[in-house]
């Protein structure tokens, strides 16, 4: 793949705290890029960096194998950004809105009027397009946000977590817009402390917690490189019937719970024996009635990397 963004031991400081620790990476042609990490962790500092919102202490940019600083006006103009906060006027409708930002970017006349309402289209609001921001609910205005930094249609989109606060259908909403604009070619960084969101739409994940970028991947291995267990779940019948003791006999087990009719057997991912657990099952006199096999969550993911949890 190719780097359109490649950063370089960036640091940034406010005053005595250091809340970027020369973190280092590359945003890559085509992908979704999740940036995952708690609140505080540093990812708005670093994507406000790279948006140009923020000075930096120390560090590289590029853009394209250029420094971003040379050819600033190039990238700007290959950028669009949803930040955190709704950047939207209140008081103009969502077509003036979107027209406002998109002309920022040079557009004007037909192909300004074309791409206007393709954005507004876009993020499902064309029909509202004469209606003033302010009478949009939460989800709309960040919709609306959306199509204000989509209609110049940028090669590399950064978007904050552009879900926060708003209702399911809205949320949805995005993550399919997104999925849909990445389908169509566009990069997209995305920063959010929902993992679920990660888990649906990221292509690659950089997690990152206290200014450092704590680990890089796919979410599939991401979850391989950490775990080197997997859980197996059964639902049993006649579950008084267990003796658990023998089931730590099964080379591999590290772990058996069992809870009303549910039994969760913690064992070694590169050891084959589930052919043992469910004879063992069988020998005990209790009955299968369902099974099936946990894989890990990037929550715990986290969790084993930070001892903490996301949403702490
Ligand atoms: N202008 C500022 N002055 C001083 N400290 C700041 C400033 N902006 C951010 N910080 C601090 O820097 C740290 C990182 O904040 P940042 O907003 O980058 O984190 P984040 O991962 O994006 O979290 P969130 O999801 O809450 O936005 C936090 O401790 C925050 O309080």
């Amino acid at each position: 793949m190719n780097s359109i963004v490649t950063i370089n031991q960036l640091e940034k400081n406010f005053g005595e705290k250091q809340v970027v620790k020369k973190i280092s990476f590359e945003v890559q042609k085509g992908e979704i890029l999740c940036f995952l990490g708690p609140n505080g962790a540093g990812k708005s500092t670093t994507i406000n960096i790279l948006s140009g919102i923020l000075g930096y202490d120390s560090g590289e940019m590029n853009y394209k194998g250029k420094s971003i600083k040379s050819c600033l006006n190039e990238f700007k103009q290959h950028l669009g950004v949803v930040p955190q906060d709704l950047a939207i006027y209140e008081e103009l409708s969502a077509e003036q809105n979107v027209k406002f930002f998109a002309s920022l970017y040079g557009l004007k006349g037909r192909e300004l009027e074309e791409k206007v309402t393709k954005a507004l289209d876009f993020v499902g609001l064309l029909e509202r397009r004469k209606d003033k921001a302010k009478t949009f609910s939460g989800g709309m205005k960040r919709r609306l946000n959306i199509a204000c930094a989509i209609a110049h249609e940028p090669e590399l989109l950064i978007m904050d977590e552009p879900t926060v606060g708003i209702d399911p259908q809205s949320r949805n909403h995005i993550l399919d817009s997104i999925k849909k604009l990445s389908k169509h070619g566009m990069t997209i960084l995305y920063t959010t402390h929902y993992m679920e969101e990660v888990e649906e739409i990221s292509t690659r994940i950089l997690i990152m917690d206290s200014g450092t970028i704590i680990a890089e991947g796919t979410k599939e291995s991401l979850k391989e490189d950490i775990f080197d267990e997997r859980q197996f779940i059964l639902e049993v019948e006649e579950e008084k019937n267990l003796n658990i003791d023998d089931f730590y006999t099964i080379e591999g087990i590290k772990k058996v719970e069992r809870k009303e009719h549910e039994l969760t057997i913690t064992t070694l991912k590169n050891i084959e024996n589930l052919d043992k657990i469910i004879a063992m099952v069988i020998k005990n006199k209790a009955k299968i009635l369902n099974l099936f096999c946990r894989t890990a969550s990037l929550e715990n993911v986290f969790l084993r990397l930070t001892g903490k949890s996301l949403r702490d």
